[in-house]
Formats: C-alpha cells, sequence, structure tokens
C-alpha cells in the first residue's frame, strides 16, 4: 500500500529504500518517465544556473543516471545552451531509452570533445554494483579534465552509494552533486562526501519512509520560561579528573549552551576560572546534589584508578550524563545502572568500546554506532568527518560536513560541553537525550562555521553563544 504522501526532504535512503520509494511513487500514479524528466528537469535546472551561457558536456551511461542525462541535456538546449553529449554505453533501460528519444541535440564522441564550461556526470548513480572498468575511469577523468565546473548528478560515478566508498582510484572531484529525489548515505559519508563539493536536492515527491536515517537539522530552541531560575534552566555537573583545562572548555561551551548553572568538579583547581563557573572539591557533594540534572565525565578525566572511581560514581548518580573521552576508554557494561547516557567517541574511542561491549567492529560506521547504541542503551554520537548519531531503538541522524578546521585538539571537549548543556536543559524528560545529542552537535558544526578558518577550541567554545542565537528566530529575548 502507498505510504504517506508527505514529501520529506530530510531523510537519508539506501538504495533499496529508494527503491521502495519510487514504486510507492509509482503505486501513487506516477512512472519512471515521468519521475525521470521531474529529476532530470530538476537537476537541469542546477546546472543552468551554473552554467549561464556556457557550453555544456554531458556524459550518459546506460542505466537510468545516464537517462537524467539525456533529460538535463534536452532541458539545457531548450534553453539555449550549447550542448552535447557523450554516450558511453547504449541506454538498457525503457526510461534511458525513451529519454534519448527525446532529445534533439548534438552526440559526440568523446575524442571530439574541446574545453568546455560545464561537464555533467551521468555516467552511473545508485546502481553501480562494481568498480568503474579502465576504459569509462578514463572517459570520465578526460573529460572532467576538460571542463572547468564538474557537476554530479545523484552521485558521482565510482561512488557506492550506501557506504560512501570509492570503488576506483583517481577518481575527479566535483564542484557540484546534485542527488535526486533524496539524500542518499554516500552524500554524508567520507571518503565520497568530501569529493563531492556543494550539495543540492531535487524534490520528486518521495515521501516518508520507515526507517530511513534523516540530516541533522538547524534545532528550533526556546528562551528561558517567564519564571525560570537558573536550577529548573538546567544545572550541569561537570566531573573534572587530572587535566582540568579539558573540563574548562567543556564548560566554557556549556556556559554558553543554554544551561543556567555550570558546576566543575576538580580535584586541583584549574589556574584560570571564569568568574560565571563555579568549582568546587566536593565532587561527591555536587553528584548527590538533588539539583544537578545532568553530568559529564570525561574530558580530562585521565585513566587512573582513581579516574575509573570517578565515573562509576558519575554513572550511579542517576542522571542523565554524557561520557567522553577518557572516560569512554574506561567504561565497562556493568557501569552504567540505567540512567540515561549519550556516548561520544571518536574513531580510537569507539574501537575501546567495541571491545567492551563485545562487538566485532566490523560494518559501516552508522551500523557499528547502531549496534553500540543497541548494547549499551546509550544514544551514541560517533565522531570524525562524517559525524552520525545512532539511538537505541535505530533513529540514525547524519550531520552535514563541517568545517575541516575542527581537526584541532580541544574540539571534542567543546562538543562534549554543548550536548551536555542540552542535555541539562531538557533533564525534566530522559527520552530527551537525542535531542540534546542533535542539538548540542548542531551547535558546534555552527559555532565552526562562525569561526572561520583556524581557531582555537576556545574561540570554539565562545563562538558556541552566536550558534545558539541563530536558533532562536528573534525569540532569544525572554518572549519566545
Ligand atoms: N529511483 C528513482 O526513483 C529514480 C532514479 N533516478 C536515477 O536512476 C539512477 C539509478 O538508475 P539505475 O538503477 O539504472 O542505475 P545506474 O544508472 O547507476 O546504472 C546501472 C546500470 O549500470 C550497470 N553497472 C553497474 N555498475 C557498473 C560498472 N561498474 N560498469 C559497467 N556497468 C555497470 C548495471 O548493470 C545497470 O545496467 C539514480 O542514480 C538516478 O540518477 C532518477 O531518474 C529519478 C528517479
Ligand atoms: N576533518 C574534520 N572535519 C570535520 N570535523 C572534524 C574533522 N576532524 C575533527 N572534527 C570534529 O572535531 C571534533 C574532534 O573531537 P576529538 O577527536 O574528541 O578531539 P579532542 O579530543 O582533541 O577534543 C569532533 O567533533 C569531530 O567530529
Ligand atoms: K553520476
Amino acid at each position: 500500500m502507498p505510504r504517506c504522501r508527505e514529501p520529506v526532504l530530510s531523510q537519508v535512503l539506501t538504495v533499496a529504500q529508494m527503491r521502495a520509494a519510487e514504486e510507492d511513487l509509482i503505486a501513487a500514479g506516477s512512472t519512471v518517465d515521468a519521475l525521470m524528466q521531474l529529476a532530470g528537469r530538476g537537476a537541469g535546472e542546477w546546472v543552468r544556473r551554473i552554467a549561464g551561457g556556457g557550453s555544456v558536456t554531458v556524459l550518459c551511461g546506460p542505466g537510468n543516471n545516464g537517462g537524467d542525462g539525456w533529460v538535463i541535456a534536452e532541458y539545457l538546449r531548450e534553453h539555449g545552451n550549447a550542448v552535447q553529449v557523450v554516450q558511453a554505453r547504449e541506454p538498457v533501460t525503457d526510461a534511458a531509452r525513451n529519454a534519448k528519444a527525446l532529445y534533439r541535440g548534438a552526440v559526440v564522441s568523446a575524442g571530439s570533445v574541446t574545453a568546455g564550461d560545464v561537464f555533467v556526470d551521468c555516467l552511473f548513480g545508485s546502481g553501480l554494483t562494481r568498480a568503474l572498468p579502465d576504459d569509462l575511469l578514463a572517459l570520465l577523468c578526460d573529460l572532467a579534465a576538460l571542463h572547468r565546473h564538474r557537476i554530479a548528478i545523484d552521485l558521482p560515478s565510482g561512488i557506492e552509494s550506501d557506504s560512501g566508498a570509492a570503488l576506483n582510484e583517481g577518481l575527479p572531484e566535483w564542484s557540484l552533486t546534485v542527488a535526486l529525489g533524496a539524500w542518499k548515505h554516500a552524500h554524508f559519508a567520507m571518503p565520497a562526501c568530501s569529493k563531492m563539493g556543494a550539495v543540492r536536492l531535487v524534490d520528486i515527491g518521495v515521501a516518508a519512509l520507515p526507517g530511513a536515517a534523516r540530516v541533522l537539522a538547524k534545532p528550533k530552541l526556546e528562551a528561558p520560561a517567564a519564571d525560570a531560575h537558573k536550577y529548573r534552566r538546567g544545572m550541569l555537573g561537570i566531573v573534572a579528573g587530572e587535566m582540568p583545562g579539558a573540563a574548562l572548555l567543556a564548560a566554557t561551551a556549556a556556559l554558553r549552551a543554554g544551561a543556567g548553572y555550570v558546576k566543575l568538579a576538580a580535584q586541583a583547581a584549574p589556574l584560570v576560572v571564569p568568574p560565571e563557573l563555579v568549582v568546587t572539591g566536593d565532587a561527591a557533594g555536587m553528584l548527590a546534589d538533588a539539583r544537578t540534572s545532568a553530568l559529564l565525565v570525561g574530558p580530562g578525566l585521565g585513566r587512573s584508578d582513581e579516574a575509573s572511581r570517578l565515573l562509576a560514581a558519575a554513572l550511579h548518580a542517576g542522571r542523565p550524563t554524557v561520557v567522553d573521552a577518557d572516560a569512554l576508554v574506561l567504561l565497562r557494561p556493568a557501569m552504567l545502572s540505567g540512567a540515561q547516557c549519550i556516548l561520544t567517541p571518536h574513531e580510537g574511542e569507539m574501537s575501546a568500546l567495541e571491545r567492551a561491549f563485545g562487538l566485532s567492529g566490523a560494518g559501516l560506521r552508522r551500523d557499528r554506532a547502531l549496534a553500540l547504541a543497541e548494547v549499551s542503551g546509550a544514544v551514541v554520537v560517533l565522531k570524525g568527518p562524517d559525524t552520525l548519531i545512532a539511538a537505541p531503538g535505530g533513529e540514525t541522524v547524519l550531520a552535514p560536513r563541517a568545517s575541516s578546521w575542527l581537526s584541532v585538539a580541544g574540539t571534542g571537549d567543546v562538543l562534549a560541553g554543548a550536548i551536555a548543556s542540552r542535555l541539562a536543559t531538557h533533564c525534566q524528560d530522559l527520552e530527551q537525550a537525542l535531542r540534546a545529542a542533535e542539538e548540542g552537535l548542531w551547535l558546534h558544526g555552527e559555532a565552526a562555521r562562525l569561526c572561520g578558518p583556524a581557531f582555537t577550541a576556545g574561540e570554539l567554545a565562545h563562538a558556541v553563544q552566536a550558534a545558539l542565537k541563530a536558533c532562536h528566530g528573534g525569540g532569544y529575548e525572554g518572549t519566545s
């Protein structure tokens, strides 16, 4: 039976899910040809915007991605661009054959193509199942090299849709990738996403699919209630260890991400403490304080026996807790006492967690994160250039590409602080851990964007406030 008809542009689909979506649209009255026209013309409009009045070369493969290419070529020809199609293979699907038949422009041999403005890659899309043969790889690279702008349609050829793996070495890089109908996992996964340039999506009316991943969205945040006070807004307790500097970075971000009160429990007070941060030597007191609504443990914790004891005590306190950095290496399944946790591993910490929880560590990043979320009951934020969030129950949220300037020491502490601060503000509802993780991750990415190049982790932590301001849509004075 056709599913709900409301188009959803935030979902990220596997190849199988995309096929199911296409079947739903056809069951609802569309045809493959009509969908190809919709997708191809939508993509053609993006190509036209880049090309202006310039010349365009379209490379068409045998499948429906090639079919889109014929539609794009005809669309551009109708709009007055000089267009030429290079046919790498004869069309093998009816829809692609029909699209070719509707094209009224030039078809040229690869050898006759000279330098031009825009190259459009419609060799293969989501149907690619194996590496490109040598002749097609050479053709793709040669044509790409002859053009100033390169646009990949749906996916760059040579990229595996579900994993983002490059099936060939030496694939070209793209200035724009136009996804058709829905985002695919490769648009958010390394290494593919780093070669795609800007990414845009053409809507063809695909409806919500059960179990689909979704793209991290800008959160809508509300100002504190009119009768708010610092405890009601949420008090975050940060358990610091041997190196309070990392905890201080987390606290700096947390103070700017919405919590009403941020407290740092440290054995040795950091040398410089911002006046708005309360530092206590009494970790046990902070954990026992009923007003402590959420906890962060890990940044600068160290890996000593004392650190392990502190971690166990924090997890035993029964508060929603962000577990980061060293705490992820010390974490053992028995320490999880049922309180809602958010784990924020990078790849190395993820491997340690997988060992501790008896997981194989094999497979796609999103499946590994989901497996850890399932066995631990925690929300997992798996960090890297392609950060994603997995929740127990199967929800997956993929972050759009963030600034590569984030690859500097301490930015993970800032992320942990931002997420923990959001967790403190949502403490009344334990179901809100996923929401807190999404909000903190978005604030982190936006803060990095606002910082521009070569920022320090401290500057990033301060920029969290400006990122938060962007989420309040003008209501941040207290009236939203
Ligand atoms: N699913 C949908 O709803 C829509 C899909 N559309 C387009 O359709 C594309 C998918 O079409 P297809 O499934 O036909 O897939 P492709 O066009 O990606 O190509 C598949 C064809 O290439 C062959 N092939 C796969 N790997 C190969 C290799 N390494 N060397 C040589 N041949 C290879 C396959 O045997 C098959 O014949 C999408 O990427 C998108 O561009 C759009 O037209 C819009 C609607
Ligand atoms: N190349 C990159 N592109 C985008 N984000 C990145 C990149 N490298 C690192 N990051 C982000 O920066 C943060 C680094 O965190 P982490 O590895 O814990 O570092 P640290 O322990 O030094 O704080 C993570 O949020 C990660 O996703
Ligand atoms: K393509």
